[in-house]
Parts: C-alpha cells; sequence; structure tokens
C-alpha cells in the first residue's frame, strides 16, 4: 500500500481549513500506487485526492505538471486539477511533505482493457498530445534514455539477485536500444507513465486521466511504446490478445496520427520503455524490504516483454 507518510487528523483539519472545501468529514489510505502517499478525503462538501510527494517527485517539478494538467483541463481533457488555497497557494507543506489537494474523478482503472477500451485509451493520449503541441514549459525527462546508462549502474550490483543473468541480459539490451535509439523524432509534453491504473474508466469511456509526476518533454511516440507496454500485457508481462495493443495504436492514429518514421521506431521506443520499468521496479525491488507495505512491482514481468518486443519486431506493423 502507498502510504508513506501519515498524517494526523489534527493536521489534516488544520490543511483543510484553508481552503474553501468544507470540513473533514472522512480520509481514508489509498492501497493503489507506489510513488506517492494518497488519501481520498470526504469533506462536507465533496470528495477530494490528498496527495504527499515522496521518494521521485521534485516539489520543484510540481508547478510544471500542474501547468500541463491546467492546459489540458483547459483544453476538455478529463485531469485533475490541484485546487489553490484561498491565498492562491496550490503547493503546501504537510507532516514534512510536499502536499497538494487534488480534484477526484469517478472511474475505475482497469487490469485487463478490451480492444474497445484499449483503443478509447489511444484516443485519449492523441487528445492530450493535440492540446499540447504547443504547450511551451520543459522538463527534460529524468527517467529518460538518457538517465538509462546510470540507473542501471545503480542496479546492476544487485540484479542476479532477482534472477540468474539478469544483469548481462538487460547490459546487452540497454546497449543495442541506445546505439539505435530515434533521438531526430517529433517532442512535446509527454505524460511517460500512462498504465491502465492511471486511466480511469466507466464502462469504455475514458473518464479520467491521473498521475502526471513523470511528465516531461520527450519523443512524443515513446508516451505511446510506454502504453502499448504497459496496456498489450497482463500484470505477469504475459502478452494479451494482440486486438489490444492493435486498438490502442488505432485509437491514438485516428485521434493524433502517427507518422512512418514514429511507426517503425515504435519496437525500439518499446523496448527502452521496458528498460525504464524493468530498472526502477528493480531498483525498488531490491531497496525495498520484501514486508515493507508497499506492495513492489515485479521488474520481470517487464523482462518478459522485453523478450516479446525483440523477439516480435513486426508487431508494430
Ligand atoms: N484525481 C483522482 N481521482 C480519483 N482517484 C484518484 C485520483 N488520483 C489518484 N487516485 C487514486 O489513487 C490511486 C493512486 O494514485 P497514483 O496512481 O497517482 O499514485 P502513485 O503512487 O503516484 O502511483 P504509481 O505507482 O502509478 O506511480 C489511483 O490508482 C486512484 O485509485
Ligand atoms: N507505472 C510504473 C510505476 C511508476 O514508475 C510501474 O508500473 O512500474
Amino acid at each position: 500500500m502507498a502510504v508513506y507518510t501519515q498524517v494526523s487528523a489534527e493536521a489534516l483539519g488544520a490543511f483543510l481549513a484553508r481552503y474553501d472545501v468544507g470540513a473533514l468529514v472522512s480520509a481514508k489510505g489509498i492501497a493503489e500506487g507506489v510513488e506517492n502517499s494518497n488519501y481520498l478525503v470526504d469533506t462536507t462538501r465533496g470528495r477530494f485526492i490528498l496527495t504527499l510527494y515522496e521518494k521521485r517527485v521534485d516539489a520543484g517539478d510540481l508547478p510544471f505538471f500542474f501547468a500541463m494538467i491546467d492546459r489540458l483541463a483547459d483544453a476538455g481533457n478529463p485531469v485533475p486539477r490541484a485546487l489553490p488555497d484561498r491565498t492562491g497557494m496550490v503547493i503546501q507543506t504537510l507532516e514534512g511533505r510536499p502536499a497538494c489537494l487534488i480534484e477526484f474523478l469517478s472511474g475505475v482503472s482497469l487490469s485487463q482493457p478490451t480492444p474497445t477500451q484499449a483503443r478509447a485509451g489511444g484516443a485519449a493520449m492523441a487528445r492530450m498530445h493535440a492540446a499540447l503541441t504547443d504547450f511551451a514549459p520543459v522538463r527534460p525527462n529524468s527517467m529518460g534514455v538518457g538517465a538509462w546508462p546510470q540507473l542501471f549502474e545503480q542496479c546492476a550490483p544487485g540484479l542476479d539477485s532477482i534472477q540468474a543473468g539478469l544483469r548481462e541480459r538487460v547490459d546487452g539490451a540497454l546497449d543495442r536500444t541506445l546505439a539505435a535509439w530515434p533521438h531526430q523524432l517529433p517532442t512535446g509534453a509527454i505524460h511517460a507513465d500512462l498504465f491502465p491504473d492511471n486511466v480511469l474508466m466507466l464502462g469504455d469511456e475514458v473518464t479520467g486521466l491521473i498521475d502526471f509526476y513523470f511528465a516531461c518533454t520527450d519523443v512524443r511516440a515513446y508516451d505511446l511504446a510506454v502504453m502499448h507496454s504497459a496496456w498489450s500485457f497482463d500484470g505477469r508481462g504475459v502478452p494479451l490478445d494482440p486486438a489490444v495493443g492493435r486498438a490502442l495504436l488505432e485509437g491514438y492514429e485516428a485521434g493524433f496520427g502517427l507518422s512512418p518514421e514514429e511507426r517503425a521506431a515504435l519496437p525500439v521506443l518499446a523496448q527502452g520503455a521496458c528498460i525504464r520499468f524493468l530498472l526502477t521496479r528493480a531498483w525498488d525491488w531490491i531497496n525495498t524490504p520484501a514486508d515493507a507495505l508497499v506492495t513492489r512491482k515485479d521488474p520481470l514481468a517487464y523482462l518478459r516483454r522485453l523478450d516479446w518486443y525483440e523477439n516480435n519486431r513486426n508487431a508494430f506493423r
């Protein structure tokens, strides 16, 4: 469960008193997620999400994330704005952590999307990219291709403890991916983590895009590759019906378009996505005690995806 920081009722009451949101009725820690502490907060005026930013989120990046969310919301995308307090302040400090009160969006995240739902997900990413084409703020991708060699070096000593031979396997894949990386593709503001658990849906309709805390400026088609790697497999990394991945691409292509160069690059972009999530999960696996309250995500589920993309290079044709 992802509640790293406990918030006392007194501190939460004082925090909410800064806003025009009514009085505290209840607050429950949210089990999902691994990065930040999230609470579902009910007040006499409505329901909100309280997020306290933990290890990987730099508070200095929050203005970029919220500017991006505001732009998306203004364009009609279903994204949760961070609420200002009565003095206009959005980023607060609570229990010693940077913290924000966020709009609550309805919907549930899927564990096994159907092709129809995947098409809707791809279309939602297309609308997001369209709304961001002239978004000026820039944030380099701290988890992007330039960061992977160092991330690999940090994880390398522990990789074989996860699975024998993993260090050499990832080392080789990283070398090949870096050599083939398409640096010339169009860039823009991207979400960079649009997993099914960051898309809220009701039936076949997307009702929320959440968790913009890895958003950055990077190759736009990489965003789609990350999404493909997350949506086309089950939680263990076993491929779903290939129609799911195809529908995702169709939804995106119909909404935003995909150039021949971007489509041709998808295999290497997807392999890069696998390396990114394999390594960050491996880092957490190695550095989180097995009995910690947070549920560690399996790095090997991303090794299986990497194997699949390497063995199915025609998957995007
Ligand atoms: N604005 C929102 N409206 C409704 N529910 C939300 C909202 N934001 C977060 N949630 C709920 O809280 C959960 C965790 O949120 P989030 O994915 O942002 O956490 P995280 O720790 O950053 O996760 P991750 O491991 O995906 O990076 C979500 O799965 C969702 O159930
Ligand atoms: N979505 C990521 C967690 C955030 O980096 C994962 O499933 O590994």
